[in-house]
């Protein structure tokens, strides 16, 4: 989290405009900080025989009313502008964090409460605020710091509220509250660390304000007083000689120009990388080159293939290098096949489906020898082509699929979206193609069901929603990625007919992702079973139960308690736990868990080889365990 946070920054530092505007920033501050230290002596030195002189080479920006440096003036007002202006920004953002959280911290009545004076507060313009203030806290520096800052935390609460209301509507935050979290803590440890990235950029872009609403105020002669100055008051009074020696007033004014460009310039910088990353889904182009991996059996792509992939790899930077929990994933789907990888979480199967899909984000790099959909080169095509294609023959299926709905968009709406964008349908065409495909999935009354938001909605009913989503278009592969995980057993069954029924009328493919064998077993003509971000075992699912082979094949089956299994015995489970993928061992992965390993297993990772029989195993001693393969395991 840390790591991929300071990326971020890093690439915000790295574009023209973020590198200018930090580069400036880090001027004004570095002046701030110094500039009274070098050069207060010279700013505050009177010369009475040197009144209101121009431009010289003595005194670049000329002199004041009592002889003064007017460019060192400017120079040592840095320090006080930019404090006062930050000082206005702290009480703000604090002021705006108070009351936008106050619907957590104080309860939903008092919270609304303070939403209405919040929105009142937000209709009036900020400079008006900030001379109401500045009247009832008086005229002077404390009073106008005081004064813009409490005009800057309407806006700030504002938006405080509206990310606290989306994210306290987040399950992790429903969870936390029924374990028992307290509001406070709920509102430090849950809520702020997930809305801190917007605020910092919004406080950024409000220092720029503040600094702004300083200089108006000191110019009007509400705010800093003499002996003080900022560059307000240098403004005010070079104003009035502008026409003698115009000098007086640029200087200030070029520095509040260039001053609050460096912070709204930082600020608008940040905001846009960092909505690129989280607004703009930032799919990454699989590659051909990429890290080694262990050799793997050659694609039988078989007739008519909908899907091939060759040498599958996604990887991530890390602290120490990058990880690659996917190390070469081979695999090859025709038509109405269907394929299911099964595997320990964290085997890599959801990264998989998403590499296929082609949703990987960045920081993650997808590398592949060969990636084909429907005959197209996914590695080479371009993205407009990828886009129609994925778009109108790739359906997704995600385990959650109330996150896959916008919330507050009607399911008809969404569902037709997809019409309307791939296959140019008008409006109303689309809806009539969204009511058909909800009753091709059997949801009840689809005419109505479409009028309807996604929490309306039964799980079960939503999973199918979710699978006629991607029926909109003609599928030729549905990847299903835990489609039944969050569903009821009964309802788990359903959605998995449904899948089958769509798979045998349609002649689609299928590609189920699933923790549970059993699931596999059922529904699949092959199962893959994946560990460690490879797949060791590629079998028909018809021989499952008698020809694995691989140990972890057969200890994930033998895991899977059934009517003979003795109750009086404590259930089968698999010693150990799957490597760190940032750390994958010497040879083949399992060898730690493996109650066959021996030297040969930590030397060098086995290859997947073929019995001959269309079934492939990748393991030293497939031979051991098939001898026992005749019996369940
Ligand atoms: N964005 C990411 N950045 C870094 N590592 C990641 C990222 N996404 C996944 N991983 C790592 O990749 C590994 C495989 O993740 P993946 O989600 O594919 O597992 P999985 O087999 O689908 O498990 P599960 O059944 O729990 O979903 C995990 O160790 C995970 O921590």
């Amino acid at each position: 989290m840390a790591s991929r946070l300071r990326s971020r920054w890093a690439g915000v530092l790295r574009t023209p405009v973020g590198a200018a505007a930090a580069a400036l920033l880090a001027a004004v501050l570095l002046l701030a900080l110094l500039a009274p230290l070098l050069w207060s002596a010279r700013a505050n030195a009177v010369h009475t025989d040197l009144i209101t002189r121009g431009s010289s080479a003595a005194h670049w920006m000329g002199t004041d009313n009592l002889g003064r440096d007017i460019f060192f003036r400017v120079l040592v007002a840095t320090r006080l502008s930019v404090e006062l202006a930050l000082l206005a920004t702290v009480i703000g953002v604090v002021a705006g964090l108070l009351l936008g959280t106050a619907s957590l911290s104080l309860g939903a009545r008092a919270g609304r409460l303070v939403t209405a004076v919040v929105n009142i507060a937000v209709a009036f313009p900020g400079l008006l605020l900030a001379l109401f203030f500045a009247v009832i806290f008086g005229t002077g520096t404390k009073g106008a710091v005081l004064a813009i800052g409490l005009a800057i935390a309407p806006g700030f609460a504002r938006l405080t509220q509206t990310l606290v209301a989306t994210t306290s509507g987040r399950d992790f935050v429903a969870a936390a509250r029924v374990a028992g979290v307290g509001r406070f803590r709920l509102l430090v440890r849950h809520v702020l660390p997930n809305i801190g990235e917007p605020l910092v950029v919004n406080a950024t872009i409000a220092a720029g304000g503040a600094l702004l609403a300083f200089a108006g105020l000191s110019f009007l002669g509400i705010g800093v007083r003499a002996p003080d100055y900022d560059w307000g008051r240098l403004l005010g009074e070079g104003l009035s000689g502008i026409y003698v020696h115009p000098g007086g007033a640029l200087a200030p004014g070029v520095a509040v120009v260039v001053a609050g460009l460096a912070f709204n310039l930082f600020g608008e910088a940040i905001a846009k990388g960092i909505g690129q990353r989280t607004a703009v889904e930032r799919r990454v182009r699989p590659t051909a080159a990429g890290p080694a991996v262990a050799p793997t059996r050659p694609v039988a792509a078989g007739e008519d293939p909908v899907l091939v992939v060759e040498g599958l790899r996604v990887a991530f930077p890390g602290p120490y290098g990058p990880v690659t929990p996917v190390r070469g994933v081979d695999l090859a789907l025709r038509r109405g096949e269907a394929a299911g990888i099964v595997g320990e979480s964290g085997a890599g199967k959801s990264l998989t489906a998403l590499a296929i899909a082609q949703l990987i984000e960045e920081p993650g790099q997808v590398h592949a020898d060969r990636l084909e959909f429907l005959g197209e080169d996914l590695l080479g095509a371009s993205a407009r082509t990828k886009r129609h294609l994925l778009g109108t023959s790739l359906a997704m299926v995600f385990q959650d699929p109330m996150t896959s709905f916008n919330p507050a968009r009607r399911i008809g709406r969404q569902l037709a979206e997809v019409a309307e964008q791939h296959q140019g349908m008008n409006r109303a065409q689309a809806l009539a193609r969204a009511v058909d495909r909800l009753r091709a999935v059997r949801v009840p009354a689809p005419e109505r069901r479409v009028r309807q938001f996604p929490h309306e909605f039964s799980g079960g009913m939503r999973q199918r929603a979710m699978i006629s989503m991607g029926l909109m278009g003609t599928p030729a592969l549905i990847v299903a990625d835990e489609p039944t995980t969050a569903l009821d057993v009964t309802v788990q069954r359903q959605v998995l007919r449904l899948l089958e029924s769509i798979r045998a009328t349609d002649d689609v493919a299928l590609l189920l992702i699933s923790h549970d064998i059993t699931v596999v077993g059922q529904a699949c003509d092959r199962v893959l079973v994946m560990y460690a971000g490879r797949i060791v075992e590629d079998l028909p699912a018809a021989d499952l139960r008698t020809h694995a082979r691989h140990p972890y094949t057969r200890a994930l089956l033998a895991a899977v308690p059934d009517m003979d299994t003795d109750r009086d015995r404590p259930l089968a489970v698999i010693p150990g736990r799957p490597p760190d993928p940032a750390r994958p061992p010497g040879g083949c992965a399992f060898a730690p868990r493996c109650a066959f390993s021996d030297e040969s297993c930590t030397e060098a990772d086995p290859a997947l080889v073929d019995d001959g029989e269309g079934r492939w195993v990748a393991c030293w001693h497939a031979d051991l365990t098939t001898a026992a393969a005749g019996e369940r395991p």
